[in-house]
């Protein structure tokens, strides 16, 4: 029997996997979640899970070195969410989504590698900063992990080209609340579309970050 706090965790990442799915963030087995649990052990979706039928008791237990410790097969990219962890103390949870609007940004030619949510409202440069571009591997590859691993010191979320968002928080709920807010934004810069938008300045996005 895990214990209550763990067990809360397990329960959190069910109820968040569902919310995702049920809104539509999520479809089909797309995406993955983890979480960082006090015994320092990961907690993370299983390979293949749909996010909307989650169970508690048969989420993935692994090892920060990536050892399988309980619970159904791990994420095929556990290995990017273990980098995450071992290269930035504040990540305490990860949130790997194909959303609508931030997938089709991943697609797109010409994107700012070093950011590819130029600010044009405050909150995603409130709540992430830079969200830097990891060039396109396929899923699952080890070389997205090492992309990462080297991004992560400097940066809370990321962009895998022509795949999805990778996010983290310090807590699964601020994760889920960051993708969102990067998802609003994408939402934003094809709702804009064309018509010219009125960045914000240097010293707005200075002031935010004061
Ligand atoms: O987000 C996804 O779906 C992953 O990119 C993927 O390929 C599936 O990986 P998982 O092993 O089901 O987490
Ligand atoms: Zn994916």
């Amino acid at each position: 029997m895990t214990n209550t706090v763990e067990q809360q965790a397990r329960e959190e990442m069910v109820r968040l996997g569902a919310s995702f799915f049920q809104r539509g963030y999520a479809t089909g087995s797309a995406g993955n979640l983890s979480l960082l649990l006090p015994d320092g052990a990961l907690l993370a979706t299983p390979t293949g899970s749909c996010l909307g039928e989650l169970q508690a008791d048969r989420l993935s237990k692994v090892s920060l070195d990536g050892a399988w410790i309980s619970g159904d097969k791990p994420s095929k990219e556990i290995s990017f969410h273990r980098a995450l962890y071992q290269h930035n103390p504040a990540c305490k949870a990860v949130v790997h989504l194909h959303c609508t609007y931030l997938t089709a940004l991943s697609c797109l030619q010409g994107l700012d590698t070093e950011n590819a949510i130029k600010p044009f409202t405050p909150y995603v440069v409130m709540r992430v900063g830079n969200v830097p571009v990891v060039r396109y591997y396929r899923p699952g590859d080890l070389r997205l992990a090492e992309d990462l691993a080297r991004l992560a010191p400097a940066h809370k979320a990321f962009l895998l080209a022509n795949h999805g968002p990778v996010v983290t928080g310090e807590n699964l709920r601020e994760a889920a609340n960051n993708t969102e807010e990067m998802e609003d934004a994408a939402k934003l810069i094809f709702t804009l579309g064309n018509r010219p938008i009125r960045y914000l300045t240097d010293d707005e996005i200075a002031e935010l970050r004061s």
